[in-house]
């Protein structure tokens, strides 16, 4: 099975063109097509182009422990970047359909950049399974325990769910120890993105990122939109904002009513072959 491999800031991705392939993987096979020794290795698979009767192109994203993602932003980069490399589409801004909603992108700079307008992000729960008080403007950040302490989080949603934590300091040992915890608090029935926000100045912040069903990633478009949605909303930066991780920076402009525009790069890294072997290889537990 053919598979291209692309990375955006680090967070990489394997696009499978259903003109290879007539449906996806199955759950344990995108586990183990994932994993970093066992299989070819990435954060999840982007399955596309599909057919959609809503925009021009429709999108499948896995995670690699096998769940599906309703949004991914830097995998829209990537796909948007797949598309071009394969002459699909030109500089023209196009429509792709995801479970999230329909995002437009727009490839500029021979395909160095490329601008993906997100969707509205919104804090009022109404598509996050969040158990405890009803999530509305009025009662934004909400305490949550995990870990033997209790601090503020904020929700937002851009289509996927997202849990954001501000804090002074942030470090990649805190994302995997307090991130791990809280993707499956009970809080959080369908799980939950999160991210460890500390403000740099008001048009700069740095994360760090621990993806539901993908774990600690270098980089998170949906995580950069939730995160600069969540530090303009609490007043403490303004509508452009430079987030930076561990991967590199994506530049986000926040517009009316939360509208997302993310910009960031996509980078090709191969075109791979998965050989079916590897499937019935079994790993000792
Ligand atoms: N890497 C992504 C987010 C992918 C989906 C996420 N793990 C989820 O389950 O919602 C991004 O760049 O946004």
């Amino acid at each position: 099975m053919n598979y291209a491999k692309y990375h955006a800031l680090g967070n990489d991705y394997l696009v499978l063109d259903p003109k290879d392939a007539n449906e996806l993987p199955d759950k344990d096979a995108i586990v183990r097509i994932c994993h970093r020794n066992f299989g070819l290795g990435s954060d999840g698979i982007l399955y596309g182009p599909l057919e959609s009767d809503k925009a021009d192109f429709g999108l499948r994203i896995m995670n690699p422990d096998g769940s599906e993602a309703e949004k991914s932003g830097n995998g829209l980069r990537i796909f948007a970047r797949y598309l071009y490399d394969t002459g699909a589409v030109k500089n023209e801004a196009f429509s792709v359909d995801t479970l999230g909603g329909i995002v437009t992108c727009k490839i500029a700079d021979n395909a160095e950049s490329i601008t993906v307008d997100m969707g509205k992000v919104s804090f009022a729960m109404n598509h996050i399974p969040v158990d405890g008080p009803e999530q509305s403007d009025h009662n934004f950040g909400q305490p949550l325990s995990f870990n033997g302490k209790t601090q503020t989080v904020y929700v937002a949603d851009i289509g996927n769910p997202h849990c954001v934590v501000v804090q002074d300091e942030i470090s990649a040992q805190q994302a995997h120890q307090d991130g791990a915890k809280i993707e499956v608090h009970e809080a959080f029935p369908n799980r939950t993105n999160v991210q460890f926000l500390k403000v740099i100045d008001r048009n700069n912040i740095q994360i760090e990122i621990w993806e539901r069903g993908a774990g600690y990633t270098l980089a998170s478009g949906s995580s950069s939109s939730a995160a600069a949605a969540v530090a303009h909303r609490i007043g403490l930066c303004d509508r452009d904002i430079t987030v930076h991780m561990p991967g590199g920076q994506i530049a986000i402009h926040i517009g009316d009513d939360f509208a997302i525009r993310m910009t960031g790069p996509a980078t090709r890294v191969a075109n791979m072959q998965f050989d079916e072997e590897a499937l019935s290889f079994k790993v000792e537990a």
